[in-house]
């Protein structure tokens, strides 16, 4: 299909990328690409090489092939089964353009992406990278492979959703759908995926689109900000990452007496280790054994039409792009 360069541009929806097998082999190939970045790790390469390939690769990608093992779904690893479900759902929503989905890091990479798009004639391309909040670490590091790749056509990339409100108000029903079908837990904890805060503290806003999204999904499912808690995860490395770090938090909690937590994770637009390994595992075997009694996950929006119709939109519009 070619097309003219008037016509709707492609639709690219960009995520993280995953590992092709829940395999150390495969975690391996995922995580050296990943951990190469120098949008993830600002280190210096004759400090970080050796530390990476001689330690942390060889100890890392056994230990993590396990945790994926035990999420893996029939057709693949969660965060590409989510991806590729997700992007066929918003292109029944346009009819009237081509979606596609890349992975920054591992398959379909962005170049090869891009490649098809261009042998398909297409002109123009928007790159929706799934990040509601933008940071270096995510965001602009998409935004470099893009630049490489893009040779020959227009592309826009969109910077940010946090505030969105088709965005926040999905995120809001999947709370409230999770309460009427779960009773409402005595805390709702908001789960974002941490950075350094070296980086937060050199300007990357991704600590206040954060905020600005609680404030968001506060307002969306008309309670107080004050009635949610922040909290950031995932943390790598030894450095100060974002805080309070969802862990210590949940613990805390347990030990002041909660008994029931909800705990959403709007940073990540699909599920994922991160959420399906680490929160929903991890999380709630240490709430529990700091005497909580259950940590109940609400899933990420995943391939769900309220997802689609809000990214659907925000493609179609104007706002955000350039
Ligand atoms: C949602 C936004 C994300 C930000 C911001 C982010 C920053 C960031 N991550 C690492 C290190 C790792 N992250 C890993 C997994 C992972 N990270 C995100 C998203 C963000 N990361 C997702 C969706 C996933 C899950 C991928 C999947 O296959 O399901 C991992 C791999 C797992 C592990 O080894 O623990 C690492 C490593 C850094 C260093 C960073 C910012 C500096
Ligand atoms: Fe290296
Ligand atoms: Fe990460």
């Amino acid at each position: 299909m070619s097309t003219s360069p008037d016509s709707a541009p492609a639709l690219v929806l960009v995520n993280l990328g995953t590992p092709a097998a829940p395999t150390a082999p495969a975690v391996r190939r995922y995580l050296a690409q990943f951990l190469h970045d120098h949008r993830v790790v600002q280190l210096t390469r004759w400090l970080w090489c050796p530390l990476l390939h001689f330690v942390i690769l060889p100890l890392r990608s056994p230990k993590v092939a396990h945790k994926y093992a035990q999420i893996w779904m029939e057709g693949g690893s969660p965060l590409a089964v989510h991806t590729a479900a997700l992007a066929e759902a918003v292109a029944a929503r346009l009819p009237d353009r081509q979606v596609v989905h890349a992975m920054r890091y591992g398959e379909p990479s962005v170049a090869s992406v891009f490649d098809g798009l261009r042998a398909a004639g297409v002109h123009r391309v928007r790159v929706l990278p799934l990040y509601p909040q933008y940071s270096t670490t995510t965001t602009a590091s998409v935004a470099d492979a893009v630049a490489v790749a893009a040779a020959g056509l227009q592309v826009e990339l969109l910077h940010d959703y946090h505030t969105d409100a088709g965005w926040a108000a999905a995120i809001a029903d999947s709370i409230r759908a999770h309460w009427a079908a779960h009773g409402r837990g005595e805390r709702l904890l908001l789960s974002f995926h941490g950075i350094p805060r070296r980086l937060v503290d050199g300007g990357d806003p991704y600590a206040d689109q954060c905020e600005a999204s609680a404030r968001a999904i506060a307002a969306a499912l008309d309670v107080r900000r004050d009635e949610l808690l922040l909290t950031f995860q995932s943390r790598f490395g030894r450095e100060r990452w974002l805080e309070p770090y969802t862990l210590p938090t949940l613990e805390a909690l347990a030990r002041e007496g909660v008994r029931r937590v909800d705990v959403v994770c709007p940073g990540f637009a699909v599920d994922c280790l991160e959420t399906l390994e680490e929160i929903s595992v991890e999380n709630d075997a240490a709430f529990r054994a700091a005497g909580g009694e259950s940590l109940r996950y609400i899933p990420c929006l995943n391939a769900g039409g309220a997802h689609a119709d809000a990214l659907a939109a925000l493609a179609r519009g104007d706002a955000g792009w350039a």
